[in-house]
């Protein structure tokens, strides 16, 4: 059995020292199910400002991965920093770190706009200063602020999801398969306001399948293969 290591740098100095530190730390992260070894010793260093696209067939353990760096799941074994502090449940955490790991829950009454007026005030942000206009054109879902969620197409759904988590403020995007169900404009559109993103000084790791985008972002890619292979 190989040992399953990955591990994704990029602007390493001569000393070994990252510019800027790394946003992702993960040191021989080991993931089970019961008695299933799903990601077994795995490394991945992302440094800061840095874009990574996790690839790999189905059920290779991705989500699996950008849960544990969102300190959504924890691991078996291992251990996982983000900007050099163990991902923690708190608001200092959360301030960083914007992601669409988890499935995303609605209330149900409250319009598309309702919805990013209430992220944004969450997060101690004014939801009248335009940032939600800006994002919602970008997405293109202006036309779609008054909708209540239930009634969205898959495809407006997921731009909904990427909405909700870009009003949020973040130095590091974690994100799976952003660009599943858009269409063609729409994956470009979002390629176009992550590279935008990352030259703003924002860090991003994602999961995806679509070759085409995560070049189109400009990511490095770090290829997942199953712990048994
Ligand atoms: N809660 C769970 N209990 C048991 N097994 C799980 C659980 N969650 C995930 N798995 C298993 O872990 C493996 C990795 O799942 P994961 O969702 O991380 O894969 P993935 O690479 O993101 O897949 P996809 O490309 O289909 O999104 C799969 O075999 C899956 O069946």
């Amino acid at each position: 059995m190989p040992d399953g290591k990955i591990s994704a740098t990029r602007d390493r100095e001569s000393s070994g020292a990252v510019a800027g530190g790394y946003a992702v730390e993960v040191t021989d992260l080991t993931v089970t199910y019961g008695s299933t070894t799903v990601i077994d010793g795995l490394d991945l260093q992302v440094p800061t400002g840095a874009v990574v696209a996790l690839t790999g067939e189905n059920g290779v353990g991705k989500s699996t991965l950008l849960r544990c760096v969102t300190g959504l799941q924890q691991a078996s074994g291992g251990a996982v920093t983000v900007f050099g502090e163990p991902p923690e449940s708190g608001p200092v955490f959360w301030r960083q770190v914007a992601t669409t790991v988890e499935s995303p829950t609605w209330y149900h009454g409250l319009t598309v706009r309702e919805h990013l007026d209430l992220v944004r005030v969450a997060n101690g942000e004014d939801p009248a200063d335009g940032r939600i206009d800006e994002v919602c054109a970008l997405l293109g879902i202006t036309g779609l602020a008054d909708s209540l969620p239930i009634t969205l197409s898959s495809g407006q759904r997921q731009r909904f999801l990427l909405a909700a988590t870009f009003v949020r403020p973040s130095r590091l995007l974690v994100l799976d398969e952003p660009e599943q169900r858009l269409d063609t404009a729409a994956k470009r559109a979002l390629a176009a306001h992550l590279r935008d993103y990352l030259a703003g000084g924002g860090t991003l790791l994602m999961a995806s399948h679509d070759e085409r985008f995560w070049h189109d972002v400009g990511a490095d890619e770090v290829g997942l293969r199953r712990a048994e292979d």
